[in-house]
């Protein structure tokens, strides 16, 4: 990184002058400038949904420091602020919320993936780290994002705090992604072990965390309102850092502060979707009658301000931002892209091909069977708010290079025991798909990265390439292809040029799913 920062001026200096350069010398300097340029791109992705600017965004006080303002609702603060949270971005949540408001706090306990504190500790991220004599107690559990006794005990000193709360109080409630896994409190007779049987069965059958949640909320004491309904009569504030397309408060992490608005007959329909009905456990058939029967009916959630304050949306409209800032006419797509990542790639594929066309002249006229294969994959994936027609058309006005931004979490049908993640292997998709045919004069980059800095289990974060990918491969003897198969396009990525087309960001302390940036620029 900083060698490649290094080299930056005179490249870009260079590419001001292309007629003193060979073609292939240009073009190399044009593919680092551009692979520069993704890079940043997605560190101000990343960058604006840090923990500490998105609380200072959502909360301020008054000078007088005892009036908590978040949105426009005003709470007053004398002794009697607590704060819960369950997260994979928890730990940096909580610590920029005591740097915030830490003199009001009287107790917190935060739930949060094991090991976190060791990682980000080991990569100085001391930001994300709570003070030395810290009044939250912090609890690490859910190793492999599964509940676990360690989560149990957590969610119980959690419920436990919220259960003390009176009506002069207010709770600061802290979600990200992975919360589900790690405030675990079944319902009994349901078992810690039953819940885990149930959660993995769903995940394993392709149930949508719509659905998942669904279930883990009739199972448990927290999730669906739960939380909300302990700390009743207390206020309660949850700031939320969504990692689901759409931000539904009452999917990401199984909406604990949010009433639930589903009733056991949407369970038993999952249940029955994907064949679990009739092995359902005795305690998981008693505690669905008994829901089905509950003359309190679900819980109610007046007293509660759910606030999202970070979410894929708010972190790619900053690298769009960014993206102007170098040059670029920048796009968002969408940030609800999903389904299976072949599909996915093969959509960037055309998508490059006939967006190249309308911003090269020289290309145009090639690629009207591709725009209608286009149009097709896109009525086949059904991507929300995606409007095609009308992103072709600016980028036809566009003077100078484009970049299109994308967020959201395709899927990974995992065939092969290689070893991966679902942003390395979109982009080597993608790599193979602009490899198919010649694209003209025009340089095309495709980056994908996952924003917690890690792809499945790999460290690092996701990957880029550009349409010479499959011939410079095949030159190091390496064929995309037949990664792929096997699902291993980290060992891909590691080879091909000694690993250079890897992004590495280490744990990032955030979590707002994927983001996806096709930079497109004419020769
Ligand atoms: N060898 C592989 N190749 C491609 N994808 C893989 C491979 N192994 C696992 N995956 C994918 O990685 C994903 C799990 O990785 P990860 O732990 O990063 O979860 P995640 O969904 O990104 O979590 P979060 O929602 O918190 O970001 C799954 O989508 C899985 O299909
Ligand atoms: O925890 C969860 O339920 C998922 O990460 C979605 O928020």
């Amino acid at each position: 990184m900083a060698v490649t920062l290094h080299v930056l001026p005179c490249l870009v200096r260079a590419l001001s002058r292309p007629l003193f350069w060979g073609a292939p010398v240009a073009r190399l300097a044009s593919s680092m400038v551009l692979a520069e340029q993704a890079r940043q791109l997605f560190d101000s992705v990343v960058g604006a949904v840090q923990p500490g600017p998105m609380l200072q965004r959502a909360l301020s006080l008054d000078p007088g420091g005892r009036l908590l303002k978040v949105r426009d609702r005003s709470f007053q603060l004398q002794q009697n602020l607590y704060l819960v949270g369950f997260g994979k971005a928890v730990l940096g949540m909580a610590a920029a919320a005591e740097e915030l408001l830490g003199h009001h706090l009287v107790q917190g306990v935060i739930s949060v993936p094991k090991g976190i504190r060791a990682a980000m500790e080991h990569a100085g991220k001391h930001e994300m780290l709570l003070k030395p004599h810290s009044r939250i107690q912090v609890f690490e559990g859910a190793e492999n994002n599964l509940p676990d006794r360690d989560a149990l005990r957590a969610a119980l000193a959690i419920r436990q705090l919220a259960d003390g709360l009176t009506a002069d109080d207010l709770l600061l409630v802290l979600i990200s992604g992975g919360g589900s896994a790690l405030l675990p409190a079944p319902i009994p007779p349901v078992t810690l072990e039953e819940k885990q049987m149930l959660t993995k069965l769903l995940a394993a059958r392709g149930a949508t965390i719509q659905e998942l949640n669904t279930i883990r909320k009739a199972l448990s004491q927290l999730k669906g309102g739960g939380l909300a309904q302990a700390a009743y009569p207390a206020q309660v504030v949850s700031l939320i850092l969504s990692d689901v397309i759409g931000d539904p408060v009452e999917v990401i992490a199984s909406g604990p502060t949010v009433a639930s608005a589903h009733n056991v007959q949407d369970c038993l329909h999952i249940l029955n979707h994907y064949g679990l009905r009739a092995a359902l456990p005795r305690s998981v058939k008693t505690v669905l009658a008994r829901a089905d029967s509950d003359p309190r009916g679900p819980h109610t959630c007046g007293h509660v301000l759910n606030v999202i304050i970070g979410s894929n949306v708010l972190a790619l409209a900053e690298a769009q931002r960014q993206a102007e800032a170098l040059g670029y006419c920048a796009f968002m797509l969408s940030t609800a892209m999903q389904g299976d990542v072949k599909r996915v790639a093969q959509f960037y594929g055309l998508l490059s091909r006939v967006a190249g066309a309308r911003l090269s002249p020289s290309m145009a006229g090639t690629s009207i069977e591709e725009e209608a294969k286009l149009h097709e994959l896109l009525a086949e994936l059904q991507i929300p708010g995606l409007q095609l027609e009308e992103t072709l058309n600016a980028v036809a006005q566009a003077k100078g290079p484009v970049c299109l931004l994308a967020g959201g979490e395709p899927t990974v049908q995992l065939q092969g025991s290689g070893k991966g993640g679902r942003n390395q292997e979109l982009a080597l998709h993608v790599g193979a798909e602009l490899g198919r045919r010649p694209l003209g004069p025009i340089d095309v980059l495709f980056l994908s990265g996952g924003t917690d800095g890690q792809d499945g289990p790999t460290d690092a974060a996701g990957a880029w390439v550009m349409s010479e990918l499959v011939s410079q491969a095949a030159a190091e003897g390496l064929d995309p292809a037949s990664f792929l198969a096997q699902n291993d396009s980290h060992t891909f990525f590691c080879r091909f040029q000694g690993g250079a087309h890897l992004l590495y960001t280490g744990l990032t302390g955030t979590n707002v799913m994927d983001a996806h940036l096709l930079l497109l620029r004419p020769q």
